[in-house]
């Protein structure tokens, strides 16, 4: 069981808006711009995690997304961030031209540590599909490069919902409808989450999901899943700023 220590909030380290979008984890972020490392994909994970908790010096979570391309053994994978950037979708769709296996799987790998010098706990998700010749929208990376195998419109065939998945069994995490409707990013940006200290004026539909909101992560987030409910009350009256 992941421990937080009391009154701490769990803090989404990342650089890409995109992620924190699809990631809905509301009580976030900082855009930390943190090393792309090298290695395997757990290994990378590790050490971004680790660094995060450093720079942050608190319980954080990251998240790493690799794209491997089956007929090149597993590359760009954990680089592909550089080939996006230098390719585009239509060079990585050219890469495999001189192959015949066009397969290549999705991974996601969410990285959680309480702290600084804590241990590393990892959540994955991988999603199998093709790459095929790029269509569609181009707001985030490769995804206009890559269809997946399986179809559905939830999006829970993705690697992102897959490893997140595996993470909310241990924590909770806002569906990404709830988060459209408080205002997604663009929201969470200009708040503090601590409801009495906020930038904005809230409207009256915004005000409860706040405070439902806090009460709802807090229990969540600062208990073991057994925990006596009373506890987790005492952790939402005391309106610990979940920033
Ligand atoms: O089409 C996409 N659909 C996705 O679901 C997805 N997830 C990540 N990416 C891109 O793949 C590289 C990963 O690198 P990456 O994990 O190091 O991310 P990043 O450096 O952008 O942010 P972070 O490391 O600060 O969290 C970056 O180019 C991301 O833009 C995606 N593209
Ligand atoms: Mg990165």
């Amino acid at each position: 069981i992941m421990a937080v220590p009391a009154g701490r909030s769990v803090v989404f380290v990342t650089g890409n808006a995109k992620k924190l979008e699809e990631v809905g984890i509301w009580h976030v972020v900082i855009s930390v711009s943190l090393p792309e490392y090298q290695g395997e994909p757990d290994e990378i994970s590790i050490q971004k995690c680790k660094e995060a908790a450093r720079q942050i010096d608190g319980p954080v979570i990251v998240e790493d997304t690799c794209l491997c391309f089956r007929a090149l053994g597993g590359l760009p994978g954990p680089y592909m961030k550089w080939f996006l950037d230098k390719l585009k979708p239509e060079g990585l769709y050219k890469l495999l031209a001189g192959f015949e296996d066009k397969s290549a799987w999705a991974l996601c790998t969410f990285a959680f540590s309480a702290g600084r010098d804590e241990p590393v706990q990892l959540f994955r998700g991988k999603t199998e599909g093709q790459i095929v010749e790029p269509r569609g929208p181009r707001d985030f990376g490769w995804d206009p490069c890559f269809q997946p195998d399986e179809y559905d419109k939830t999006n829970s065939i993705s690697h992102r919902y897959r490893a997140l998945a595996a993470l909310s069994e241990h924590w909770f995490c806002l569906t990404k409808g709830l988060f459209k409707k408080i205002g997604g990013l663009d929201f969470v940006l200009r708040c503090d989450f601590n409801v009495y200290r906020l930038s904005v004026k809230l409207s009256a539909f915004h005000k409860p999901f706040i405070v439902v909101l806090e009460t709802y992560v807090l229990t969540q987030l600062y208990s073991s899943p057994n925990a006596h409910l009373e506890q987790q009350i005492c952790v939402t009256q005391k309106q610990v700023s979940v920033f």
